[in-house]
C-alpha cells in the first residue's frame, strides 16, 4: 500500500466526519463526486493553495469564485486588518455600505438601489419574496441545473453540489412550496414560450443563471435571454438575473454588461465580498423601494453590510478598476480553453471547453455542451480519472464535473502554462 501525500487532511477528515455532517459545512467539498481525502487547505498566496500536509497547488476552485485577485491579495488584506482595528460590526450604517453600494450601480446597467445581505442565498431569497410582494403572485419559474443557493423554493432540480449528490429535488422543502417552482430547460427557449403561455399570469419571477454556471459553464444560446425580457415584460413578471456567481467576473458589468440584456432585479456575491461573506440584491427603484423600512416587504440582517466585507468588497472593485484586470482575466481563459482543446486533439480524447471569461469548465463531450441533458450525457467517469491526475500534478479542480473553474488576475503566465501542461498529461491518461 502507497502511503498517503496527504496524513494529516486524513486525519482531520477523519475527525471532522466524527461531529461535523459529512466533515464538511458545504457539501460539494466533501469530495464525494471524486472519491478520495478532500485537501485540507492551509494557506493560500496568489493563485497557489497550500494544503495542511505542505503540498501545493494551482488553485482553479478560488473558493468557488469570490477570489478573482487570487488568495490574500495585499490590498484588501491591508483593507480587512484596517476595518477589522476599527471594529467588526456595529448594527449601525457605516460609510463602506454606501461606497460599495455606489460602486454597484455605478457598474451594473438597470441598478438603482442596492440592499447588502450575507450571502448568495440570503439574496436569493430575498429576490424572491420581493417578487412575489411585488406582483401578487406566488408561483415562479426556474431553469434544471441552475443553482440560486439553498432556500426552500430553490432546492428543486437544482445545481451545483445538490446535483453532485444528485439530490436536485431535497427533503424538507414542503411540497406545497416546491409546488409553486415551475422548472424549464435552460436555453430551450420554445419551452419558456410553453410554460408562458400556460401559467405566464400566475409567475411572479423568472430566476435565471445567465451564464450557468452551476451545471459547468454554459452560455445562454442567441436569443434565449432575450425571450425570457420580452416574455416577462409582456406577462407582468419580474425577470431576476442570479449574478451570485458572475457578477464582477465576466465584465465589472457582469453578463448584464457583457450580454446586453438588462432584468429587473440582479443578485451578487462571491467577488464583491472579495473572500469575505456578502451577498446583495439590487434592481429598479420601483422595485427595491418596496423593500422594509421604505417598504413593507420585510428583510433584515445584524452582520448586513459587515464593515469586514465591505471593505474586502471595496478593495476588490477598486483592484478591478485597474486597466486591463478583465482583459488579463478573459486572456486567461483563452490560453487555457486553447491548451486543453489542442491536448485533447492530441490525445484524440472527444473535449468541449465551455468557457466565459476566466470561468471555464471541460466536458468529455464530443460535441458542444449547451444544455443540461448535454452536461448530464458527458463521460462523468473520465472526468473523474481527469481530476485525479490534475490533482497528482499539482492543480486543484473543483471536485465535481458540475463545478465551474475560476481563474483570477493571480494566475500568471507560469501557473496557466502549468494547468496547461498538467491538463495534457491527464487527457493523455484518460484517453
Ligand atoms: C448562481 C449562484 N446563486 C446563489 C448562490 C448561493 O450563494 P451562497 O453560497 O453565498 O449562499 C451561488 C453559490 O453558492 C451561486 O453560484
Ligand atoms: N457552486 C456552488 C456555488 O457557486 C459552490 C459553493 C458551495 O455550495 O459550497
Amino acid at each position: 500500500m502507497t502511503a498517503s501525500r496527504r496524513p494529516k487532511s486524513d486525519a482531520l477528515f477523519d475527525a471532522a466526519q466524527k461531529i461535523v455532517p459529512g466533515g464538511v459545512n458545504s457539501p460539494v467539498r466533501a469530495w464525494k463526486a471524486v472519491g478520495g481525502t478532500p485537501v485540507h487547505a492551509h494557506s493560500g498566496a496568489g493563485c497557489w493553495l497550500t494544503d495542511v500536509d505542505g503540498n501545493r497547488y494551482v488553485d482553479l476552485v478560488m473558493s468557488y469564485g469570490p477570489l478573482i485577485l487570487g488568495h490574500a491579495p495585499a490590498r484588501t488584506t491591508a483593507a480587512i486588518v484596517e476595518a477589522a482595528a476599527g471594529g467588526t460590526t456595529f448594527g449601525a450604517p457605516t460609510e463602506r455600505e454606501l461606497r460599495l453600494a455606489e460602486r454597484i450601480v455605478e457598474y451594473v446597467p438597470g441598478v438603482d438601489r442596492v440592499r447588502l445581505v450575507n450571502s448568495g442565498t440570503e439574496a436569493t431569497m430575498s429576490a424572491l419574496r420581493l417578487a412575489r410582494a411585488a406582483t401578487g403572485r406566488d408561483a415562479f419559474l426556474k431553469f434544471n441545473g441552475c443553482y440560486h443557493g439553498h432556500g426552500d423554493s430553490f432546492l428543486v432540480k437544482a445545481g451545483s453540489g445538490a446535483l453532485t449528490l444528485g439530490e436536485p429535488d431535497s427533503p424538507g422543502v414542503p411540497k406545497a412550496l416546491a409546488e409553486l417552482t415551475l422548472v424549464a430547460e435552460y436555453n430551450d427557449t420554445d419551452e419558456v414560450r410553453r410554460v408562458f403561455a400556460e401559467h405566464g399570469d400566475r409567475l411572479a419571477a423568472v430566476f435565471v443563471e445567465p451564464i450557468a454556471g452551476n451545471m459547468g459553464t454554459v452560455n445562454p444560446a442567441p436569443g434565449f435571454l432575450e425571450a425570457l425580457r420580452e416574455l416577462c415584460d409582456a406577462h407582468g413578471v419580474v425577470l431576476v438575473f442570479d449574478e451570485v456567481m458572475t457578477g464582477f467576473r465576466v465584465a465589472r458589468g457582469g453578463a448584464i454588461e457583457r450580454l446586453g440584456v438588462v432584468p429587473d432585479l440582479v443578485t451578487l456575491g462571491k467577488v464583491i465580498g472579495g473572500g469575505l461573506p456578502i451577498g446583495a440584491y439590487a434592481g429598479k427603484d420601483e422595485l427595491m423601494r418596496q423593500i422594509a423600512p421604505l417598504g413593507k416587504v420585510y428583510q433584515a440582517g445584524t452582520l448586513s453590510g459587515n464593515p469586514l466585507a465591505t471593505a474586502a468588497g471595496l478593495a476588490t472593485l477598486e483592484a478591478l478598476e485597474d486597466r486591463g484586470a478583465y482583459e488579463c482575466l478573459e486572456d486567461a481563459g483563452a490560453f487555457v480553453q486553447a491548451g486543453l482543446e489542442d491536448a485533447a486533439r492530441a490525445a484524440g480524447v472527444p473535449l468541449f471547453v465551455g468557457r466565459c471569461g476566466s470561468m471555464i469548465c471541460p466536458y468529455f463531450a464530443a460535441e458542444p455542451v449547451t444544455r443540461f441533458d448535454d452536461v448530464m450525457a458527458s463521460d462523468r467517469e473520465r472526468w473523474v480519472r481527469f481530476f485525479h491526475v490534475m490533482l497528482d500534478e499539482g492543480v486543484l479542480l473543483p471536485p465535481s464535473p458540475f463545478e465551474a473553474w475560476f481563474l483570477s488576475t493571480a494566475h500568471d503566465t507560469e501557473a496557466l502554462e502549468h494547468i496547461v501542461r498538467a491538463g495534457a498529461k491527464a487527457l493523455q491518461s484518460v484517453a
